[in-house]
């Protein structure tokens, strides 16, 4: 039995840091949106039980490393499944950046394999086992808008926000995820508090310019100082018209909102002289 499947990137709408806990982890609170940027994975049943993952380019590990073989591994073991898998992943999302390109990954693994093994899972059941491969990865198999709460595993759906389109500029760099955690100040956290709330309130009176107002990330300040290059590329996303720019999760990804298409070309040709990895996407909206 075979499925194709689509995996959806994302972007933070609004990232708040509240604070450190004793697991390590940082609790936050952050709006969170798919963008119809997505790898595409083809799932086929194996009599033989094993797990093979196969990619469209080299640069990842196709081994337990993989988020998608993770993915399917936890199911396979927790359900005491027989049947095997081969993953081909049609990679298109950029790696380590910003975009949950591998969490995404691991959330349509979850929901092929859910089917095609008879499973029978539920949604919630879904990001629940999600969320022991990474925090993003609960948000990915709800996909939509969401807000994001604990770790980034408790997942309330959100309407979607008024349309708009969404340009990516991605910087040739890798940044840690982990490394940006870690050297987030802590004492500027409760000022932040209101911003996710404010972007929440927004999408409910779908007010496009208020949610472009309370755009904010609580790590943006961590990676623009560690890479000054993130930095010129908001601003020069900035200086090409968006309506607003913020960087997504950890970074290096910027994006910028942008309401009118008139204005999208420019935009697009104004950072494609600046940075090879750009992308015009649409927010995906909730069926
Ligand atoms: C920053 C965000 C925002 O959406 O996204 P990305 O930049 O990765 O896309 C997420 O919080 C990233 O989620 P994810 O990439 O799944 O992180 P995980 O694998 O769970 O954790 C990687 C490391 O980041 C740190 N971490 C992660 C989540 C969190 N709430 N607090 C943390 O301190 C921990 O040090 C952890 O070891
Ligand atoms: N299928 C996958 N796609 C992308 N990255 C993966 C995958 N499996 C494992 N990884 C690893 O996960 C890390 C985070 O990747 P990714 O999800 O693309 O970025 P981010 O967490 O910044 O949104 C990378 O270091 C990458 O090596």
């Amino acid at each position: 039995m075979k499925q194709s499947i689509k995996a959806p990137a994302k972007i933070n709408l609004s990232l708040d840091v509240l604070r450190k806990r004793d697991d390590g982890y940082h609790e936050v609170k952050m709006v969170m949106n798919q963008v119809d940027l997505a790898d595409r994975l083809d799932l086929e049943t194996r009599v033989d039980g094993h797990i093979k993952v196969e990619l469209s380019e080299g640069f990842l590990p196709v081994d337990h490393r993989n988020l998608a073989y993770q993915a399917a591994f936890l199911l396979k073991k927790r359900f005491h499944i027989t049947m095997g898998v081969s993953i081909y992943i049609h990679k298109h999302i950029p790696v380590a950046a910003g975009l949950a390109g591998g969490s995404s990954d691991a959330a349509a693994v979850l929901k092929g394999l859910n089917e095609l093994w008879h499973v029978g899972l539920s949604i919630e059941e879904l990001a629940a086992l999600g969320a022991e491969i990474g925090s993003d990865v609960a948000f990915c198999v709800y996909g939509g808008t969401a807000l994001a709460t604990g770790r980034g595993e408790i997942i309330t759906p959100l309407a979607s926000p008024p349309p708009c389109w969404v340009i990516l500029a991605k910087p040739p760099i890798g940044v840690s995820t982990r490394e940006v955690y870690q050297r987030v100040k802590t004492n500027r956290l409760d000022e932040r508090k209101a911003a996710s709330e404010q972007v929440v309130q927004a999408i409910k009176n779908q007010d496009y310019a208020e949610i472009c107002r309370n755009l904010s990330n609580g790590l943006e300040d961590v990676t623009l100082s560690l890479y000054p290059e993130v930095k010129r590329i908001k601003e020069r996303m900035l200086d090409s018209g968006v309506d607003a720019a913020l960087m997504s999760g950890s970074g290096p990804t910027v994006f910028g909102l942008v309401k009118k298409e008139s204005r999208l070309h420019r935009v697009y040709n104004g950072l494609r002289g600046f940075c090879d990895q750009v992308y015009a996407v649409r927010l995906i909206s909730n069926e």
